[in-house]
């Protein structure tokens, strides 16, 4: 008899991400060269490992990494971070370490980090956790660390991009692979979170919920337990599926328009580099926001910060001119037109 359904699901997917993984290693004699005690026949194996809060979705994540990884010549290990936010988080994020030991990973390891407060809580967290998960893969070697979102995650996702007003790159939700040198790997981004618990349950893995997934006070969790499910009373059962489909498209939109405007950039700059009013006129709005986004941002303007409203009123600029005076972006950033010129910079 075959695995149960879900178990298999699961494995396929984290199989497929692992294919991905080997066929994007650099062929075996660059590795080699690099580490000289190595012939070309033998390079080392790969490090895999997954980032594990001992949630279903990760839980079921580490189970079918840990089976699939050896048949394939990689070494799986695990990465639990204690954010330090509940009492006793130390002893759970023990827990979760005995876990994913018990099912054959090494190394595994339990990162203490300190949460600030910049952002919000929900930010602030996974900044530290992106910033441990980070130095763990270079402390071991990995190539690469897996994420347990799940298609849930990513339709969730998309609506709050949706409702926040932003444009396409925030509707494109979580990358299937991201981060320095698409070391991130979310192999559940297809998967609904019902089949990664099922999982879990088929395989009578013990998993944790965190008190924060169903807290009202964080936004994520009003949307998951209020948002998504009246959502699909009114819209029907493939609204998360369509959701999720809505960030692929959105994404592959959004690269088209950022490889645009690239290309467009060079071509609105005079001789001495300044944006030329007339000439950005003419662009498609699209194009032309993201030319002055990015001229904001190498202006010194935190990404973060600069809002779609920031760069509606430099646009204005161009579009509606009409005198207004200097335009103050975040970052200390000055936006201005001088004759026929855009000139942004730090006043
Ligand atoms: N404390 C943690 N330690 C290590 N990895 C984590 C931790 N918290 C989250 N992650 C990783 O980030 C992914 C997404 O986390 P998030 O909290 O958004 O989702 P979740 O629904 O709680 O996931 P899970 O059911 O796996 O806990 C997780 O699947 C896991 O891979």
């Amino acid at each position: 008899m075959g695995p149960h359904p879900a178990v298999a699901a699961i494995r396929l997917a984290v199989r497929r991400v692992l294919h991905d993984i080997l066929n994007d290693q650099p062929a075996s004699r660059a590795l080699a060269g690099r580490h000289p005690g190595l012939t070309a026949e033998r390079p080392p194996s790969p490090l895999v490992l997954v980032a594990c809060s001992g949630g279903a979705d990760s839980m079921a994540l580490a189970s079918a990494l840990a089976f699939e990884a050896p048949k394939l010549g990689i070494r799986a290990g695990g990465i639990t971070v204690d954010h330090g936010l509940q009492a006793g988080s130390d002893l759970r994020a023990d827990e979760v370490v005995l876990r994913l030991c018990e099912l054959g990973l090494a190394p595994v390891e339990s990162v203490a980090v300190t949460v600030g407060r910049e952002g919000g809580p929900e930010a602030a967290a996974r900044d530290a956790r992106y910033a441990a998960l980070d130095a763990a893969a270079e402390r071991h070697g990995a190539t690469a660390v897996l994420l347990g979102h799940t298609r849930d995650d990513q339709a969730e996702t998309v609506l709050l991009g949706l409702a926040r007003g932003s444009g396409i790159r925030s509707l494109s939700g979580m990358a299937a692979v991201s981060g320095a040198a698409g070391r991130y790997r979310r192999p559940f981004l297809q998967l609904d979170r019902q089949t990664a618990r099922k999982a879990c349950m088929a395989q009578s893995l013990p998993v944790w919920d965190d008190p924060h997934n169903a807290d009202p006070a964080y936004t994520r969790s009003r949307l998951r337990h209020e948002g998504l499910p009246a959502l699909e009373k009114a819209l029907g059962k493939g609204v998360v599926e369509a959701l999720a489909r809505t960030a692929q498209l959105s994404r592959d939109d959004a690269d088209a328009l950022d490889s645009w405007a690239s290309q467009a950039e060079a071509s609105v700059r005079d001789a001495t580099g300044l944006l030329e009013c007339a000439k950005l006129y003419a662009l498609p709005p699209a194009v032309r926001r993201r030319i002055l986004r990015r001229a904001a941002i190498e202006a010194g303007a935190p990404a973060g910060a600069l809002f779609a409203r920031h760069i509606e009123e430099v646009d204005r600029l161009i579009t509606g001119w009409r005198g207004q005076g200097a335009i103050n972006l975040p970052g200390k950033v000055v936006a201005q037109r001088q004759g026929g010129r855009l000139v942004i910079r730090q006043g």
